[in-house]
């Protein structure tokens, strides 16, 4: 296991551990790995998801809960079968991470479906299946699984996803549970489709949703949500509406600066819940994504060159943008330390890649142990949403994937080749009209 944060057990506030050296990860000899695998290559812990899995599962003890993992996180197929080994269900958003689930054996019931887009044929397949739950998001769309619902002769079961106008205190783009955001619907529409519940005769709509939000790192956010979706809850059951499931969503925070970032525990976290939702006697469903995968990856990459500027220096990689898009998307920090423990000065960097765009910036102004072409750094806290968003931009393969055990590594996704970066595309012929 490296001797960085994402070591500490999970569950723990573990920003305070100093990193000593980062020439392993997993047991693995990450200098003996990049020169069997060529940079850059996305590396994951499997003893840390492990950890954190366990951690959530200690600290949900004694409730009736279900894990759901947010595949958008790391869809990988061999992270999604460490989930399904584990227990955890998925939480999806499109057919395509519908398949990757049931792919990785993950059981159709432990399986919801969010998402404010789902298609009448996405609704159909996944009703198909029988996954455990639709979180649904608009009137329109609980008129859609009816409709589809009665056309297969079946009965969907179905929460509504809740808007609870919370501020989550995170970045704007990630935040979803603001009732200017798109998610989700404010609970006096919900009160009209409980109060008609009965017209939805395909779809069984008994449960509740709420997500506000991504990388939360304070617990009164998400007090305030559950609050309010509690209180609705015994609103509910009053009015003769039983609730059978109440699905609190992800968007536990982790460390991606040391020192800096103070993750909520899951102790705190759970605690949260426990007392909001005291009394609540039926399932309880939680969708984590990032804190479960998140500070268990790395972004291994070599510098290129060292180049010196008029007012700063660059320290281009041979990762980018396309590898890892969030400092460009939402200007997010991530800790980006040398592999080699050798002590030099220090230096100030701007760490970019090599993609045409000035906004191809992971870092600036950045202090690091001073750097030469070919040296090996480690970009930190990148098993989530970090292959998941990634692209080809500028014709650059999608980076190998390698999952890390105890010592071992095996590679989960090859890095892509050139011909399946163009498969599909041909020249223009046999012209059509439509
Ligand atoms: C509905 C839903 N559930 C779960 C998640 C996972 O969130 P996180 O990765 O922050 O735990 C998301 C993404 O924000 C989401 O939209
Ligand atoms: N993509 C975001 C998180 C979005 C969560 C999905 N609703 C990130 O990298 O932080």
């Amino acid at each position: 296991m490296m001797k960085t944060t994402s070591a500490t057990p999970a569950g723990t506030t573990d920003a305070s551990a100093t990193p000593t050296s980062h020439s392993h990860f997993d047991g693995v000899d990450l200098q003996l790995l990049a020169e069997r695998i060529a940079t850059p290559f996305h590396a994951y812990s499997a003893s840390a998801i492990h950890q954190r899995i366990e951690a959530l599962k200690t600290a949900l003890v004694g409730l009736d809960a279900t894990i759901c993992f947010a595949v958008k996180a790391n869809p990988n197929l061999a992270i999604l079968q460490l989930m399904a080994n584990a227990g955890l269900g998925a939480d999806i958003v499109s057919v395509g991470e519908l398949r990757r689930a049931l792919n990785a054996g993950m059981p159709a019931e432990r399986i919801v479906f969010s998402g404010v887009g789902k298609s009448a044929d996405e609704i159909a397949g996944a009703l198909n299946v029988g996954i455990m739950r639709f979180n649904v998001e608009s009137l329109d769309e609980l008129h859609t699984l009816q409709r589809i619902a009665r056309a297969q002769e079946v009965t969907a079961r179905a929460a509504v996803r809740i808007n609870p106008d919370v501020d989550a205190q995170t970045h704007a783009k990630i935040s979803t549970g603001k009732s200017e955001n798109k998610f989700g619907v404010s609970i006096d529409e919900a009160r009209r489709w409980f109060a008609q519940r009965k017209s939805f005769d395909h779809v069984q709509l008994d449960g509740l949703h709420v997500h506000i939000g991504s990388q939360i790192l304070d617990v009164q956010p998400f007090r305030l949500a559950l609050a309010r979706v509690a209180a609705f809850w015994r609103e509910l059951e009053h009015a003769g509406h039983p609730i059978t499931s109440i699905d609190v969503g992800g968007g536990l925070g982790v460390c991606y600066r040391a020192g800096v970032d103070h993750p909520v525990s899951t102790t705190d976290y759970v605690a949260a819940i426990r007392e909001a939702l005291a009394g609540f006697r039926g399932r309880l469903l939680l969708e984590p994504g990032r804190w479960l995968v998140a500070e268990a990856g790395v972004l291994l990459t070599r510098v290129i060159r060292v180049k010196p500027g008029t007012e700063r220096n660059f320290l281009i990689l041979d990762a980018a943008m396309n590898d890892l898009l969030r400092p460009s998307l939402y200007d997010a920090w991530h800790d980006i330390v040398p592999v080699s423990d050798q002590p030099r000065p220090m230096a100030t960097y701007d760490i970019v890649g090599p993609v045409c765009e000035t906004g191809d910036t992971f870092a600036s102004a950045r202090e690091l142990p001073e750097c030469a072409a070919g040296d090996l750094l480690l970009i930190k806290a990148t098993g989530a949403y970090g292959t998941s968003m990634a692209s080809t931009y500028n014709s650059r393969p999608l980076a190998a994937e390698v999952l890390l055990h105890q010592g071992r590594y095996a590679v989960i996704r090859r890095r892509q080749h050139f011909e399946e970066m163009i498969a599909g595309e041909q020249p223009a012929r046999n012209w059509k009209t439509p």
